[in-house]
């Protein structure tokens, strides 16, 4: 599906002149500073378009994840917005609603956080959220199965599952939403070097912000790289 034939809520004809999603001066506090002033990120500004890879690199701790979260609206950030490309122009979560922004632009954290319940009790949850029964949604076990997760898996809990396993499961959960943006946090970090490959080649295919730390993936993934530093500037090459 591509932007140009998108429909559903808050859609129609999107222009495709215009980016998918637009991040504008956003600036976010590190947590616990002694006077609040220590920025983890300050005035970051891009635009992303359809089928853009943005990969974010930066050393341990520089904030990625807090970034793809402030994106996300799960983490408040001090300043700036985000606007995704609609029929109705660049709208801002609050003009669309986080729950609809949330179901558009989709964090993937690196694996689903102690999560009790079976990955199928995630599908039913995530079919039963209002936002999601408007969408159009692929099967998310065929996705995975073709990443080599046994539909088996499904049923068991996710403690019982690999890391590998979980990781494939929320990625297929994840893209089964059809999401206008994806944020990876290291989303093949538990695979490996040849699921990689495999997982890579249909996330890449996607529009992505896509954290990594590993230069090889960089390189075959990315079309753009913002790379944040430990003084809170950045950079986009
Ligand atoms: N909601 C928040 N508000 C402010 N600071 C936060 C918040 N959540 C985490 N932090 C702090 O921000 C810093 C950066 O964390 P973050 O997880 O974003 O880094 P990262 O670059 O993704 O690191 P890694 O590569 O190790 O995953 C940490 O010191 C963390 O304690």
């Amino acid at each position: 599906m591509t932007a140009a034939d998108r429909d559903g809520p808050g859609y129609g004809a999107v222009d495709v002149a215009q980016p998918v999603l637009r991040v504008k001066e956003l600036s976010k506090r590190r947590e616990g500073s002694a006077d609040d002033s220590e920025y983890l990120f300050y005035d970051v500004s891009f635009d992303l378009r359809e089928g853009e890879v943005m990969v974010v690199r930066g050393p341990s701790g520089v904030g990625k994840t807090t970034l793809l979260r402030c994106i996300a609206q799960l983490t408040q950030c001090e300043a700036g917005v985000c606007a995704l490309g609609t029929a109705r122009g660049l709208q801002s979560p609050a003009d669309m609603g986080v729950p609809l922004w949330r179901a558009d632009v989709m964090y993937v954290p690196q694996r689903p956080a102690q999560m009790t319940g079976t990955p199928l009790d995630l599908v039913d949850m995530v079919n039963s959220f209002a936002v999601q029964k408007a969408r159009n949604h692929y099967d998310p076990i065929e996705i995975a199965e073709d990443w080599g997760v046994s539909s088996d898996l499904w049923e068991k809990k996710w403690a019982e599952l690999s890391g590998g396993e979980q990781q494939r499961i929320a990625l297929a959960v994840a893209l089964s939403c059809d999401p206008r943006v994806l944020l990876l946090d290291e989303p093949t970090s538990a695979l490996d070097p040849q699921t990689t490959l495999v997982v890579e080649e249909v996330l890449a295919a996607r529009t992505c912000i896509w954290i990594t730390h590993d230069d090889a993936q960089e390189a075959r993934v990315a079309s753009r790289c913002l790379t944040l530093s430990p003084n809170a500037s950045y950079d986009i090459v």
